[in-house]
């Protein structure tokens, strides 16, 4: 195994202890490579899982749980009002104020509706994720389109400073855009580093003046765009803001553990 993925599973592996819940009823398992060793870890935790329900976020997630003999229930049949315990996920980029960029393997907009469902969202990623801001090292935000309307999406992320946004090609041998689990297009967008509170604390503007954005204000204005299905930002409240305000969770985690490249297990919490 690489260096790379052991940091993912030691990550995965302090994450699952420190915030599985003893009798979890209802637990989101998100996409991508790293999530494979949360649900390693959940196994190797050796509690009854018989009577908890883990949801999906997109294809590969459930055949991850359902591999794993776990039992899989989608987002729309959980009952009305359910909060979940926890949800785990992957992030393609964490920056200080716990905002991730999220998507670089296709799947963002049913990652971003059951973290939202759950008490608590934490985030398992490799050393690589963990940046100041977002778009320092990973390049665009993917966005999920509706097809029909993607060349238009692509003209509004010009407008809003964006250098070349593309449509992702299918990764299989048929050529043509990829589908995400929804059926849409992604269309991944380069911007400028994103600014965090304390640019904002310190007097810069982060309203796009020369295609300079902050993460929420450039959030929000992706989302505005008719034809975005969902933005892979995922900003403003955690869990607990969220739940005091009279939400359910929020976008950001409350915690990210990262794989450091010593063999540690770095952690970044939410204030
Ligand atoms: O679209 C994919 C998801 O947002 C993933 O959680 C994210 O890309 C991180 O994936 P990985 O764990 O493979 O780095």
């Amino acid at each position: 195994m690489s260096a790379v993925e052991e940091s993912k599973r030691a990550a995965a592996k302090v994450a699952v202890e420190k915030h599985y819940p003893k009798d979890a009823r209802w637990v989101g398992i998100g996409s991508g490579t790293t999530i494979v060793y949360v649900v390693e870890a959940i196994k190797n935790l050796g509690v009854d899982t018989s009577a908890t329900k883990y949801i999906p976020t997109g294809y590969q997630s459930k055949q991850l749980i359902i591999s794993a003999g776990l039992t899989a229930v989608e987002y729309d049949s959980i009952p009305l009002g359910t909060v979940l315990d926890v949800a785990f996920d992957g992030a393609d980029e964490v920056d200080e104020d716990l905002n991730c960029i999220k998507g670089g393997g296709a799947c963002l907009f049913q990652e971003k509706i059951v973290a939202m469902q759950a008490k608590e969202f934490i985030c398992v990623a490799d050393h690589r994720k963990l940046q100041p801001r977002l778009l320092s090292n990973w390049k665009s935000i993917p966005i999920e389109v509706a097809p029909i309307a993607a060349h238009r999406v692509i003209l509004k992320l010009k407008e809003l400073g964006s250098v070349n946004p593309a449509i992702r090609a299918s990764a299989s041998v048929k050529e043509g855009p990829l589908k995400t689990d929804q059926g849409f297009f992604i269309i991944d967008a380069p911007f400028k580093p994103l600014l965090i509170k304390a640019d904002l604390e310190a007097g810069q503007d982060g309203n796009g003046k020369d295609g300079v954005w902050a993460v929420g204000a450039l959030a929000r204005k992706i989302n505005e765009i008719v034809g975005v299905l969902e933005v892979g930002v995922f900003q403003g409240l955690t869990g607990p803001q969220a739940t005091a305000t009279g939400g359910i969770g929020g976008q950001r985690p409350v915690a990210a553990y990262f794989g450091m490249a010593d063999g540690t297990v770095a952690v970044r919490k939410a204030e």
